[in-house]
């Protein structure tokens, strides 16, 4: 399409263009993208504890799940084709410090859900989450001295987190951090303990978005968070400097890049698609998420319809899959 001259289509002169709309078969036959539930990525919120599970009153149908429940999760989201599911855990208060620590004992809560699952034999991709907020006292992505998000330093801490994830069996490393160079780090790090088959998914084009409020919610970094992320996630003012951040994760060795936010940044997305070859993902995250759910609990729109609607999207965008919270319904509803 994208190829198609601007000026001329003169050549459809009075073409009737509804006949290909009349009936549901010919619909069939002329739709140009396809959800299947292959293209959904379902991110799960871990907890402690054995049969819990907690409300997260920004996403509502959300909860946060012990272990026992993830590997539940996991087996009900195989059975319905969902590839792979994203871990982010919910860290006790008192095991997070200024270090972020937390993130590269063997023994947390990521690294729980990844035996168990393994475990329980579920045949399942799983994904881990880099970055220090979900570990750290203090809700940044990075260390922070002075103010200051460190970079350097940060990437090192990353690189323990990411080892400590492939050694636990996380398949997919996805840094979210944003601080430069940590792609080429882990990579680095990966192929010389031998996990040289374990892939990298790169947050790579992660915008500085107020989108993310109700995962801050899900994993207790919101309420510790002070000031922003402005200095290391992109200004969403930028396109071009999103598409030099995703060259360079490739260049450093990322095997898949992501888009986040999800539908306001459809338009990077497709700039991305078109211009890299590479498997391409976006995170329709948890506040639009949230839009949907919320107008739809009001009666406002169709929310089964504005579910599919918005995942469709992200495949006409050029997407090869997308991670989101309605992961296991829409696969329900597809494999109906
Ligand atoms: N490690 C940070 C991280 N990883 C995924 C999300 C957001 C996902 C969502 O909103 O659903 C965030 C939040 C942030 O950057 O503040
Ligand atoms: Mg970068």
């Amino acid at each position: 399409m994208s190829n198609w001259p601007k000026h001329d289509m003169s050549f459809l002169g009075g073409r009737r263009q509804r006949r290909l709309r009349r009936t549901g078969w010919m619909r069939n036959m002329v739709r140009e993208t396809v959800l299947t539930p292959h293209d959904l990525i379902w991110p799960l919120f871990v907890i402690e504890g054995h049969n819990e599970r907690t409300a997260i009153r920004t996403l509502p149908g959300v909860e946060r799940l012990s272990v026992d429940l993830v590997v539940e999760a996991a087996k009900a989201a195989a059975a319905e084709g969902i590839p792979a599911l994203a871990l982010f855990p919910n860290t006790q208060d008192d095991r997070r410090n200024a270090d972020g620590s937390e993130a590269w004992n063997p023994d947390n809560l990521t690294a729980q859900a990844l035996h168990a699952i393994r475990d329980a034999g579920v045949e399942i991709g799983l994904i881990t989450d880099v970055a220090l907020d979900e570990y750290s006292s203090d809700g940044q992505d990075g260390l922070v001295r002075d103010g200051e998000i460190l970079n350097d330093e940060t990437v090192e801490a990353m690189v323990k987190a990411a080892l400590m994830q492939a050694r636990a069996g996380a398949d997919i490393i996805a840094p979210s951090d944003m601080m430069d160079g940590r792609v080429a780090a882990i990579r680095r790090a990966l192929d010389a303990e031998g996990f040289d088959h374990v892939a990298i998914m790169a947050y790579s084009a992660k915008f500085a978005s107020v989108y993310y409020g109700p995962f801050r919610e899900a994993v207790g970094s919101g309420s510790r968070l002070i000031g922003d992320k402005r200095t290391y996630q992109l200004d969403y003012a930028n396109s071009d400097e999103a598409m030099r951040e995703v060259a360079q994760d490739i260049a450093e060795g990322a095997d898949m890049v992501m888009v986040k936010p999800g539908l306001p940044y459809l338009d990077i997305v497709q700039r991305v698609s078109d211009a890299f070859d590479v498997p391409l993902f976006a995170y329709q995250v948890s506040g639009e998420y949230a839009m949907i759910r919320f107008a739809a609990q009001a009666g406002a729109i169709n929310g089964e319809g504005a579910m599919l609607e918005s995942l469709v999207a992200f495949k006409r965008a050029g997407c090869d899959g997308v991670l989101t919270y309605f992961a296991l319904e829409a696969a329900r509803i597809l494999n109906a």
